[in-house]
């Protein structure tokens, strides 16, 4: 026993029914595959298709490289699996793999801009697998096979790769590899240990494992100091039993016999097998400093916490992301991919993992952007016992990794298509990135870290009550449901959300014990607007929102959410007969629009209609503070129809006058108009304007008018494939934001999160 203190996960858990809805909601499943051509017009149409597409095809037929020119295949991976070995479930089928399969094709999107599909072949004999796979060349720039087990997995990576002239890669082997092995090379650096004397024990000899064991020899381990152990205990070198041709090559000259047996001294130890399958006594009878990297998922072979129990000195990994150290090979295959297509390499060899893994060991050493920060509760990551390897979300690995891949596959002769100038490459790759999922990861752990009691005002709404029990869920804080306790019950039961054991407070605005307060703040605000005590008392009594944001103003609740049954401006003019503006702020809408890796601000997107030049110069400084809150440094167009005077008009003269009004109250951001949409969004156009005082396409863009700026984000969301988020309300002096109408439980708990944050200011 040691009085360490407990092992924290850094993300709390969520039920089987959330991940099934997860799952469920909406269109079934995890991807769609969207065109990236336009298919509007009849000439569209035959562009896309007959005629026109004979063109690329004969360009094809006559030279096959132009195929990386004329069609998806340069970034495209298939993920493939047969089911064989889902993670550390066992054999569970082809169809059963897709949800894993699924997850990794969005993996490869997510984290290195990877398009993915995935393919389910539903056979268990090899040779036909392979048929299956082999004539599939064509269509993809890369074969990515998993959860097929061992030994078939072997013979059919080896022949398929024989077989096809691109990248074919099975992740749980060398995707494991790379960055268990990455993990190891600084837990031996932390230990002081040498790779030529550590004596390591893996609990497996499956995919994963023989492949470890084999990157790790090349990497300078000797075969003397590894034990490998099977469902059948020790493989020695004499053992008849459950034996194959790769578990024989790595046999040891040992009298150990059981795992057990193994473990007694060892420095080392890889999990690759299954859950529970490691006890606290074999732990307890490893050397000093043990290295435990418990890799088997969902599931590890031992948790931290026991771990913990009986070691105080041990460097602990799993392969799960809800507690430090996480060894998985998400933090390998995208960006390996990624490194591999762009140099058009015809294989990934062992030169290009050892690469991958030293580029990944090496950047865990160095300072740790925000983003990883974030991603760890508490206390910024250090190199270190716990943070010996890069977290998924850290943005340096979409060009650390794949440029690192990329010139090992240079300078091993394996590359079609090698990189000429790697500045250009490293800015391309890290243009790759989705920004926004990394800013809402950031406000996510910051709230978590300071969590808040939010009011959500429509409490009997299902999809209500599955954003509270995911906001508990996700350890974002308390949630308040407002409603009538039978409604709110009945519709939990039904949801299978327990509410009390989620610590989920109802209040029903009826019996509120808080209600006569509420009444009477609410009549001092308004009874010189002709309303009577009675009618306070109704609107706090009747109606959720007045009730709702009474709880906030009167610091009863930090933070309100609301707007899934009601009309935006409805719910806002509710909300702000309880609470005011911030003193010295105006209250306006600002809108996130995602497109194309570029996040853009838009303002006011909810209540000025017609803006007087000195509101339309309030509006840019409120938008410049919600960008610096997300994180951005503001860049503010002041838009028109006109860009600096030409052509001139009423509006356009307006947006100039707050221009002149900005600089007269020197403010301390950048901005300049009035100018049209293309100039403060193409660097190129706004390079015809020399003077403009943008060090760069602008990143808040304050609209002339309301409607301009509502019709604008609509249609880009409709039309142009932008995410949009919001319009965050900012400026109210209480934390409130409101979701659109029928909003989902995914966007209400992202809104409750950033009403927590404060995001409004
Ligand atoms: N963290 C990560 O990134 C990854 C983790 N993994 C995990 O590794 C595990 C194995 O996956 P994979 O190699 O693809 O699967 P395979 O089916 O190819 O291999 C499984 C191996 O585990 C052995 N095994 C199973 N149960 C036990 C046990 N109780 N004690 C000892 N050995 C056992 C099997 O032994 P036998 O040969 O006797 O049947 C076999 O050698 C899974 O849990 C998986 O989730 C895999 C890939 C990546
Ligand atoms: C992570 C993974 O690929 C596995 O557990 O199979
Ligand atoms: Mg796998």
């Amino acid at each position: 026993m040691n009085d360490r203190p407990p092992i924290k996960r850094t993300r709390p858990t969520f039920t089987d029914q959330e991940a099934l809805l997860f799952h469920s909601d909406g269109r079934p499943g995890k991807l769609e595959i969207v065109p990236t051509v336009p298919m509007a017009t009849q000439r569209d149409l035959s562009l896309a298709y007959s005629p026109g597409v004979a063109v690329p095809v004969l360009a094809i037929a006559e030279d096959p490289s132009r195929a990386y020119d004329y069609t998806a295949r340069a970034n495209l991976v298939a993920v493939i699996s047969n089911g064989t070995a889902i993670l550390g479930l066992g054999n569970l089928g082809a169809l059963a793999s897709k949800p894993v399969m699924e997850g990794k094709s969005i993996l490869f999107k997510r984290f290195a801009d990877v398009d993915s599909i995935d393919l389910e072949v539903d056979t268990e004999d090899a040779d036909k697998f392979i048929e299956a796979v082999r004539y599939l060349g064509p269509s993809f720039g890369g074969i990515n096979l998993e959860d097929i087990k061992a030994p078939e997995c072997f013979i059919i990576e080896q022949r398929l790769r024989e077989l096809m002239d691109i990248p074919v890669f099975h992740d749980d082997q060398h995707g494991t590899a790379i960055i268990a092995a990455a993990g190891l090379i600084n837990a031996l650096d932390l230990t002081g240990r040498d790779v030529k004397t550590t004596k390591l024990v893996i609990n497996g000899a499956g995919a994963a494992a023989i492949a470890c064991i084999e990157l790790l020899k090349a990497m300078g381990f000797k075969p003397d100091n590894v034990i490998l152990c099977d469902t059948k205990g020790v493989i020695y070198q004499g053992r008849t039993e459950g034996m194959n041709q790769w578990k024989s090559a790595h046999a040891a000259v040992t009298d150990r016999r059981t795992l057990a047996q193994a473990m007694e001294g060892a420095d080392a130890f890889f999990g690759l097998s299954q859950k529970g399958s490691v006890t606290p006594e074999m732990v307890a009878s490893m050397a000093e400093n043990p290295i435990i990297f418990a890799m088997a998922n969902p599931d590890p072979e031992i948790t931290p916490e026991e771990v913990a129990a009986v070691r105080d000195d041990a460097i602990m990994a799993t392969g799960r992301s809800d507690y430090p150290n996480q060894v998985n090979n998400v933090l390998g295959f995208p960006f390996i991919f990624r490194g591999a297509l762009d140099v058009r390499a015809t294989t990934i060899n062992m030169e290009m993992k050892i690469a991958a893994a030293e580029a990944l060991a090496y950047l865990a050493r160095e300072d740790v952007p925000d983003e990883v920060a974030a991603a760890y509760q508490g206390a910024r990551p250090r190199y270190g016992k716990e943070y010996i390897i890069p977290v998924p979300f850290d943005p340096r690995l979409i060009h650390v990794v794949p440029m690192a891949v990329a010139k090992a596959a240079m300078d091993t002769g394996v590359a079609g298509k090698p990189i000429v100038d790697t500045a250009a490459y490293k800015a391309q790759l890290s243009a790759r990135r989705d920004p926004v999922a990394g800013t809402l990861n950031r406000i996510i752990e910051r709230v978590r870290r300071y969590p808040k009691r939010v009011v959500f005002a429509e409490g009997e709404e299902e999809q209500v009550i599955r954003a509270a029990a995911s906001f508990v869920n996700q350890g974002l804080g308390k949630a308040i449901l407002v409603g009538r306790e039978e409604r709110i019950s009945e519709a939990a039961t039904f949801l299978g959300v327990d509410l009390e054991a989620k610590g989920i407070e109802i209040q029903n605005a009826r019996l509120s014990h808080r209600n006569s307060a509420y009444a009477q703040y609410l009549y001092e605000r308004l009874q010189r607007q002709g309303y009577l005590f009675r009618d306070c008392q109704r609107l706090i009594n009747q109606d959720r929102n007045h009730f709702a944001a009474a709880m906030v103003a009167l610091g009863d609740a930090d933070a309100m959410v609301t707007g899934v049954t009601r009309n935006y401006s409805i719910a806002l003019e509710e909300v702000r007969r309880v609470i005011d503006e911030k003193p010295g702020h105006r209250v306006i809408g600002v809108s996130v629009v995602v497109a194309r890796g570029r996040t853009v601000l838009v303002a006011d997107t909810a209540i000025h209609e017609m803006p007087t030049a000195r509101e339309l110069s309030e509006i840019a400084i409120e938008a410049a503070g919600v960008a610096r809150r997300l994180g951005y440094e503001p860049r503010v167009a002041m838009l028109a129809f006109s860009s600096f005077g030409h052509p001139p008009g009423e509006r356009s003269a307006k947006v100039r006058e707050a221009v002149a009004i900005l600089d007269n109250q020197r403010v301390d951001f950048e901005y300049d108009g009035e100018m049209a949409a293309d100039v403060a969004l193409n660097r190129d156009l706004m390079a015809q304007y020399p003077f403009c005082r943008l060090t760069g396409p602008a990143n808040v863009l304050v609209m002339p008018a309301f409607h301009s700026a509502s019709i604008s984000t609509k249609m880009l969301q409709e039309l142009g494939g932008s995410t949009v988020i919001g319009p965050l309300i900012v400026g109210l002096d209480k934390p409130v934001q409101i979701v659109p109408l029928g909003a989902k439980d995914s966007d209400i708990v992202n809104m409750a999160a950033l009403a927590a944050f404060n995001i409004g200011g």
